[in-house]
């Protein structure tokens, strides 16, 4: 059985819509009027125990939402959600108890005093044994290199040592299934790595399953098999890392590397991406891959060929642009129908 399941999970946020101009303004006092985003529109999905799984999508696709929905900070509008038998907008203390949210942009630390005393008082709230606690805070802070900064208050600390305090928070009850949100946003590319490291280590340990949302490439690569797309409220992918290339690059990047003195017509290849000469990269379509390659060493005297995939963040970036200029479309053709 899956430990998280979801089937058909909406969500529509009502927002009050500001008018133009004073008099407009003063009119909305007495008369507001409000507009639905649908930020999740029918999400389906289900998670095995240990699973580490990515959430990856544009700005605004519904992944900090979907993520509110499965931790019962929100109510949806409609579906359903059982995440180890919970139904999480229930809000049981059991479930609270056997999960954790961390939002990389929010902070549950208190900032003006030192983590270990935040830490105290989730060991209160969460009913931890105090030896139980003592061990588990030893075991994350020496994983984590923080033990000397566990009596600082936290506004003194650097983003990178403060996302570390705020996972040691999270991960004190010991949980069983973990969102994380953005935990790396902000974070140079050595505090990423650490969190990175330490997530792994800690996961692989625990087998905890954990649902992560980035916009870094590189945490999703380095801990995640599993990767759902989301855009626009829907799923648009859910598979690995590198079926991704597969289901959504129409293309090759086909580098060439011409003879000394021959210098054809490039346009006739394919797309130019850059020119070095005698180095040519292009770009060309999958289909016509074996075709341009024929015809380019019958007809030229080439020193050498490298055929590759084009880097999967440009495949991202591409189907992120696809989805959000669909979506326009739509948004504009419904408008026109309603009117
Ligand atoms: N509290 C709210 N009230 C109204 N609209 C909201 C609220 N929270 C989110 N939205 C809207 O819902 C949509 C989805 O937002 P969400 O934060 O879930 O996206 P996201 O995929 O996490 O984006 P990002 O990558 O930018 O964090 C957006 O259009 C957003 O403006």
């Amino acid at each position: 059985m899956s430990i998280i399941e979801v089937r058909q999970l909406t969500k529509s946020y009502r927002v009050y819509k500001k008018r133009e101009g004073l008099s407009e303004s003063i009119r909305g006092l007495f008369h507001r009027e409000y507009s639905e985003v649908e930020a999740v529109r029918g999400i389906d999905l289900d998670v095995q125990q240990g699973e580490f799984v990515a959430f990856l999508g544009p700005n605004g696709a519904g992944k900090t939402t979907t993520l509110k929905l499965l931790s019962g900070v929100i109510n949806p509008t409609s579906g359903t959600a059982s995440v180890m038998g919970y139904v999480p907008w229930q809000r049981k203390n059991d479930y609270r108890r056997r999960f954790a949210l961390v939002m990389g942009q929010k902070n549950q630390l208190w900032w003006d005093l030192p983590a270990q005393e935040s830490y105290r008082l989730h060991q209160q709230i969460y009913g931890i044994d105090a030896d139980q606690f003592k061990t588990t805070l030893s075991e994350l802070t020496d994983l984590l290199d923080v033990g000397r900064l566990l009596s600082q208050p936290v506004r003194e600390l650097s983003l990178g040592e403060r996302m570390k305090m705020e996972l040691i928070a999270a991960l004190l009850h010991s949980p069983e299934v973990l969102f994380l949100d953005e935990p790396t946003i902000g974070l140079d590319v050595i505090a990423q790595h650490n969190i990175q490291k330490f997530l792994r280590y800690y996961q692989e340990k625990r087998k905890i399953t954990i649902l992560l949302t980035s916009h870094y490439m590189k945490d999703i690569a380095a801990l995640c098999k599993r990767v759902v797309i989301v855009a626009d409220g829907r799923i648009e992918y859910d598979g690995s890392l590198s079926g991704i290339i597969d289901k959504f690059s129409g293309s090759k990047i086909i580098t060439l590397q011409f003879a000394e003195g021959h210098r054809p017509s490039m346009s006739t290849f394919g797309e130019v991406l850059d020119e070095n000469w005698p180095k040519v990269r292009v770009r060309v379509n999958r289909a016509d891959v074996p075709r341009v390659l024929a015809e380019t060493l019958r007809d030229n005297p080439i020193e050498d060929v490298a055929v590759e995939d084009p880097p999967l963040e440009d495949v991202i970036a591409d189907l992120f642009r696809e989805t959000s200029e669909r979506n326009l479309q739509n948004a504009a053709s419904v408008a026109a129908n309603s009117r």
